[in-house]
């Protein structure tokens, strides 16, 4: 398996203050790899920084070749799909037109997106404004969706959402993922058993540790130590003034 997505020594920093220290992984081609770690300790700044939407340092290769100096336009034009943690639908216009408002390409991918979400398709003349929060971003990722990306950044999509919808939003992911290979910013640790093949643990804006997702969820001793957290439980806030727990008791 090979790489589509590089990062190597990664720094990002917003209003002069470093928040992404040095940040260092690969992603393969295929499946989901999930970017962990306790609140504020820097992995949704990592995914802004890799979209140049905060002013960054390091190497980021797509496909081999550099995107790190580009800007997020042609970023997102070179195949960077990105759904943000927040949505952003526009609520005033419909599902439909969110939708049509997020393609790029001449034949955009309309019957995938129909395929996996059909309960989208029953509401295309909603106002997204009035969507549920798991149906918001179920748009969201169709958005994404309906161009041909060579990977696809979801950054904490079941936040928020009651149970029985997580289960509908990592059943669109997994879908997904047969599609593209996804970055997955998720708090949720059962959806990362469920879905990740690859765990990449980021504490106070540095990786801590990357390996095989299910050998972490399975360690109570290491995810306590890297997440806080017993792995059934979501990562609680970072102690203010936390310094990298790699190696030290939580
Ligand atoms: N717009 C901003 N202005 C100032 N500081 C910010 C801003 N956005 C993020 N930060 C700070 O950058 C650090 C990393 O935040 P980031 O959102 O990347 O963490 P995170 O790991 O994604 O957290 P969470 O799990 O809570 O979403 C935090 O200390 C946060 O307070």
């Amino acid at each position: 398996m090979s790489a589509i997505l590089t990062v190597e020594h990664l720094a990002g920093s917003i209003a002069g203050q470093q928040v992404v220290e040095d940040v260092t992984f690969e992603i393969p081609d295929t499946g989901i790899t999930a970017i962990l770690g306790r609140n504020g300790v820097g992995k949704t700044s990592t995914l802004r920084s890799i979209l140049g939407l905060i002013k960054r340092t390091g190497t980021i290769t797509l496909a081999g070749e550099s995107i790190a100096t580009l800007p997020t336009h042609k970023i997102v034009q070179r195949g960077v799909g990105y759904v943000p943690e927040d949505r952003e639908v526009f609520s005033k216009l419909t599902v439909a037109e969110n939708l049509a408002l997020a393609e790029r390409q001449k034949n955009p991918n309309r019957e995938l997106v129909a395929e996996l979400f059909p309960d989208l398709v029953k509401r295309r003349n909603q106002a997204a404004g009035t969507l549920s929060g798991g149906q918001q971003q179920m748009v969201s990722v169709a958005r994404a969706l309906l161009n041909d990306n060579r990977v696809l950044l979801v950054d904490e999509p079941t936040k928020g959402l009651a149970p029985r919808i997580v289960t509908e939003v990592a059943d669109a992911l997994e879908k997904a993922a047969a599609t593209v290979p996804i970055v997955l910013v998720e708090q949720n640790l059962e959806v990362v058993r469920r879905l990740a093949g690859t765990a990449v643990v980021i504490d106070s804006g540095r990786v801590v540790h990357t390996g095989d997702a299910t050998a972490l969820l399975d360690d109570p001793v290491l995810v306590k130590r890297l997440l806080g957290v017993g792995s059934h439980e979501t990562p609680s806030p970072a102690a203010p003034g936390h310094e990298n727990t790699q190696g030290s008791p939580a």
